[in-house]
């Protein structure tokens, strides 16, 4: 799923170098880093003063007094460091987050429908929700330590070497090897975390697929079968979320490991110097209680490494969707943003074909057109010929593969459809598709979609026009217009049309089966309508009453007959690609 992934090292730079939050606090982290790692020098020498002038006697003098109120100041110096790099830390990960969410869904909404179902909503939901809340860790933990990681173990051994360069050397040549054990580390668990995620995603589709289905399995008593599906999903994920524990638990003993006999290194030449005189105690001391904590930001940083993984590898997944260069940001478009009227327009498809990849078969064969000013063209054709497909490329939701549209306004000016930006070019339109979407709240809230300011009267009009007079316009609807039937659905797609026509500027109609499932009281209403609207409209119809009513008629012919094996069942080697004919094999 991702084409390069980054998460190998150890701060993905595309979260650096696309978010200021994330910038800003970095700098901050250093440089409490900075003052922590300072701290931990000061409290070393505070308590290597305290106990060694305890031990040579000279008792609780002024000097050691004032060394143990240092030290307290010192240690009350350090966690209200801490919790201030927990706060900035938190902080800095809500912020991420939102910038982030607000991206994707910018992204999402920036797409065609297309687009809108790739990556599927179950990845979206699974992303945007406890996806993104994964990146808490990363935030929380593993970036400040890292950053601690960076910055106290260089100060302690500057530290130590000042005070006794063996010890400074023994730690300065046993460092790296920690180092080197986490690079290991790292490369052994990023698959592993990689997979688990995966794993997750899978498990979040196949409950998504089986939600979606499930009235189909239950009528045709396929829903008991799923429970085998769902099992075999579960249990792939709680085998890659052991594995991913036992190599973490593993890590972090090796670590311990390598980090102990480095310390002991160091105790023993010190013990053996203390006992033969070559060493002060207050030295030994120093260096004893310093050398551990050159170790532990790196061990702890390791430990935090597997928390944090799950959160880079969901970075990984939303930087793919921003920086998809299908996406409609990168497409180049022009950054023209001007009204365009396109009230005696002339819209012109010229050789337009669509292929979608991995079809022989174009979804829309090359077509050329012309919409002439206030006149109704009737698309028609047999099923799967591509009307909807071309008036999705006249939305601009798709790009033709081949050919361009080009539009010529009434004062002359020409524009191609690929150089306009989409949502200048949709306002001049009013769209009913062949499955309109209905929002939850009243048929006139929905009606208005079309256009904000429409007045009661008009969404009143646009309804009685639409063969929607038993609509309401106070009446509920449910989520996706679950409490109406197919009909009633087109004719509030209708009636919002109608509003944008009427009051929202539009001047081009665009009607995908406008009339489908309606009786024929209604049909001839609504065919009426079309007719006294004096707008372009393009209707692809089905019904030979709507194509008697058109001024033009253009018919799509039917596509060649795809080269495949007839009931061919998706090859399990290819199911890890297709995430969904794995999940649907189970059915
Ligand atoms: N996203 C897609 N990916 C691949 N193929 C697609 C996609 N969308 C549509 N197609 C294919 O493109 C062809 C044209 O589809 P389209 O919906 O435009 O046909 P249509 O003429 O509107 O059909 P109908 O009259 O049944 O509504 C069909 O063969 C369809 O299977």
């Amino acid at each position: 799923m991702t084409p390069v992934s980054t998460r190998g090292g150890a701060i993905d730079p595309r979260l650096v170098r696309r978010s200021r939050a994330v910038r800003s606090y970095l700098v901050v982290s250093v440089v409490l880093a900075t003052v922590v790692a300072g701290l931990v020098v000061g409290q070393a020498w505070l308590v290597a003063t305290v106990v060694s002038d305890g031990f040579e006697g000279s008792g609780a003098t002024d000097a050691v007094i004032t060394a143990v109120v240092a030290l307290a100041a010192v240690v009350v110096g350090r966690a209200l460091l801490g919790w201030l790099h927990a706060v900035v830390s938190a902080r800095a990960a809500v912020e991420v987050k939102r910038q982030l969410r607000g991206e994707v869904v910018d992204r999402l909404l920036d797409g065609t429908p297309a687009r809108l179902g790739r990556p599927e909503s179950s990845h979206v939901v699974t992303l945007l929700g406890p996806g993104l809340d994964k990146l808490d860790p990363y935030f929380a933990k593993y970036l400040p330590q890292l950053v601690l990681a960076l910055t106290v173990p260089a100060v302690v051994v500057v530290a130590v070497f000042a005070a006794d360069p063996l010890s400074g050397v023994t730690i300065a040549v046993t460092l790296p090897l920690v180092v080197v054990f986490m690079v290991l580390v790292g490369y052994l668990t990023r698959d592993r975390t990689e997979r688990r995620w995966r794993a997750l995603v899978r498990l979040s589709h196949h409950f998504s697929d089986v939600l979606d289905g499930l009235v189909v399995l239950k009528v045709f008593g396929r829903s008991r079968n799923q429970a085998k599906g769902i099992a075999e999903v579960g249990e792939r994920n709680r085998h890659e979320t052991m594995a991913a524990l036992r190599l973490a638990f593993l890590s972090s003993f090796v670590l311990e490991l390598v980090a102990s006999i480095s310390v002991a290194l160091v105790a023993v030449s010190i013990g053996l110097r203390l006992v033969e005189g070559h060493m002060t105690l207050m030295t030994g001391l120093f260096v004893l209680v310093l050398a551990p904590d050159a170790y532990l930001p790196l061990r702890q940083v390791g430990a935090h490494f597997h928390d944090s993984a799950e959160g880079r590898a969901v970075a990984d997944d939303v930087y793919t969707i921003l920086d998809d260069p299908d996406g409609p940001a990168a497409a180049g478009r022009s950054e023209e943003r001007t009204t365009l009227d396109l009230a005696g327009a002339t819209i012109a498809v010229d050789g337009v074909s669509v292929s979608y990849p991995g079809r022989s078969a174009p979804a829309l064969a090359p077509t050329s057109l012309t919409l002439e000013p206030g006149t109704v063209l009737a698309l028609t054709g047999p099923s799967g010929t591509g009307k909807s497909t071309l008036v999705d490329v006249l939305m601009g939701f798709t790009a033709p593969t081949a050919g361009r549209v080009t539009v010529r306004t009434a004062e002359g000016r020409a524009y191609d459809l690929a150089d306009l930006d989409p949502d200048t070019w949709r306002t001049g339109l009013a769209w009913v598709p062949q499955a309109p979407g209905v929002l939850a709240g009243t048929v006139a809230a929905n009606v208005r979609l079309g256009a904000p300011d429409a007045s009661d009267d008009e969404v009143l009009a646009a309804l009685a026009d639409a063969g929607a007079t038993d609509l309401h316009p106070w009446r509920d609807l449910h989520e996706g217009g679950a409490n109406l039937s197919a009909g009633e659905r087109r004719r509030l797609a209708v009636a919002r049309a109608l509003v944008r026509v009427r009051c929202g500027g539009a001047a081009v109609m665009l009607l995908d089966e406008p009339t489908a499932g309606l009786d024929p009281a209604t049909e001839a209403r609504v065919r009426r309508t079309l007719r006294e609207a004096r707008v372009t409209v393009l209707v692809v119809a089905h019904r030979r009453a709507l194509v008697e009513d058109a001024d033009a008629v253009v018919a799509l012919r039917p596509l060649p007959v795809e080269r495949a094996q007839p009931f061919e069942q998706p090859s399990r080697a290819r199911a890890p690609q297709d995430e969904r004919v794995e999940t649907t094999v189970a059915t």
